[in-house]
């Protein structure tokens, strides 16, 4: 559990990070969400004790960061990637972190074997590839086998495989019970790998609410040549339909529940389309904001 009270952050006259709360719950993938310059990182160093909040409060498994008894075993953290030694081997990078913080050298092997490192644990961490040090970072992370994880932007320049793979690692160790906090600028990334989002604009809160819920807001757009019979089907399923010729606009269910009633009732659809919400519409609009002040800059 993380619990985020009233946190900000200022550097001189820029409010990185303006009273923020909300809480990150063990058990689900919380996704982290902001355009870039929105404060996540920011948040996530003061979660973490790195930086020291100009008010509020940030609480992991109940207390400070800095009050925890053993940090590397209750919380995990990915900040940055290039973090290891690049003269040092995968393998002695872990096991200093292991040693300086009282982990057997047994958990080395564990983590390198979770990561799929095993094979390349001999080489410099100098001479690996971003998705390699990726995972070496997460091995890191993983290290103290803690309840709590925080990762910030973990998925950023993977290869497909590498984001199928940290999106599938997120999920188990989530389903382990564990709390897990994850950092991203893409609402597209987060919609697919997160149970729960927290959106934050500017330093400021945006939206604490789960992704079902951002997923079933979405209108859905069909074309069908058997329109007539499915929107009685979707109506009777409770969803509000308006028909206009082959073309039902659907709302109050989720695309993948359209399409399993589609498969259920032998319904042929040419098209099936989730449209955004707006929720995605107000994400979509900061997001452009920091791209044009960037442009300007
Ligand atoms: N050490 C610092 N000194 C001054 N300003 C800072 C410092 N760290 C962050 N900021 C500013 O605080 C704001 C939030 O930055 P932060 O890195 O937390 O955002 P972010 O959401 O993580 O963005 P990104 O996705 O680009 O990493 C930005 O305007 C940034 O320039």
């Amino acid at each position: 559990m993380i619990e985020v009270r009233q946190i900000s952050k200022r550097y001189g006259d820029v409010t990185a990070v303006d009273r923020l709360t909300f809480d990150v719950r063990p058990g689900v993938v919380t996704g982290f969400l902001g355009p870039n310059g929105a404060g996540k990182t920011t948040t996530m160093r003061m979660i973490l004790g790195l930086d020291a909040p100009t008010a509020g409060d940030a609480l992991v498994l109940g207390v400070r960061y800095a009050d925890l008894p053993a940090p590397m075993r209750a919380v995990g953290a990915l900040l940055d990637a290039g973090a290891a030694h690049p003269r040092r081997t995968a393998r002695d990078h872990l096991v200093c972190l292991a040693d300086s913080n009282g982990i057997g050298r047994r958990r080395v092997d564990e983590v390198l074997g979770l990561t799929g490192l095993s094979a390349v644990a001999g080489r410099g961490a100098g001479t690996f590839s971003l998705g390699m040090r990726q995972r070496l970072g997460i091995a890191a992370a993983l290290l103290g086998d803690p309840a709590v994880l925080v990762l910030d932007e973990p998925v950023n320049g993977l290869d497909p495989e590498g984001i199928l793979w940290i999106r599938t690692l997120m999920r188990d160790l989530a389903a382990e019970g564990r709390t897990v906090l994850v950092s991203s600028h893409l609402m597209s990334e987060m919609a697919v790998t997160a149970d729960h989002l927290v959106m934050i604009g500017r330093g400021r809160l945006i939206a604490d609410i789960s992704v079902e819920d951002v997923l079933r807001s979405r209108e859905v757009l069909v074309r069908t040549p058997e329109a007539r019979r499915f929107a009685g089907a979707l109506t009777a399923m409770g969803a509000a339909v308006r028909q206009d010729g082959e073309e039902l606009t659907v709302a109050g269910v989720s695309a993948e529940e359209v399409g399993r009633l589609a498969a259920a009732e032998g319904v042929v659809l040419h098209e099936l389309t989730p449209r955004r919400t707006s929720l995605e519409d107000a994400f979509m609009a900061l997001t452009r904001d920091g791209v044009e002040f960037g442009a300007a800059r």
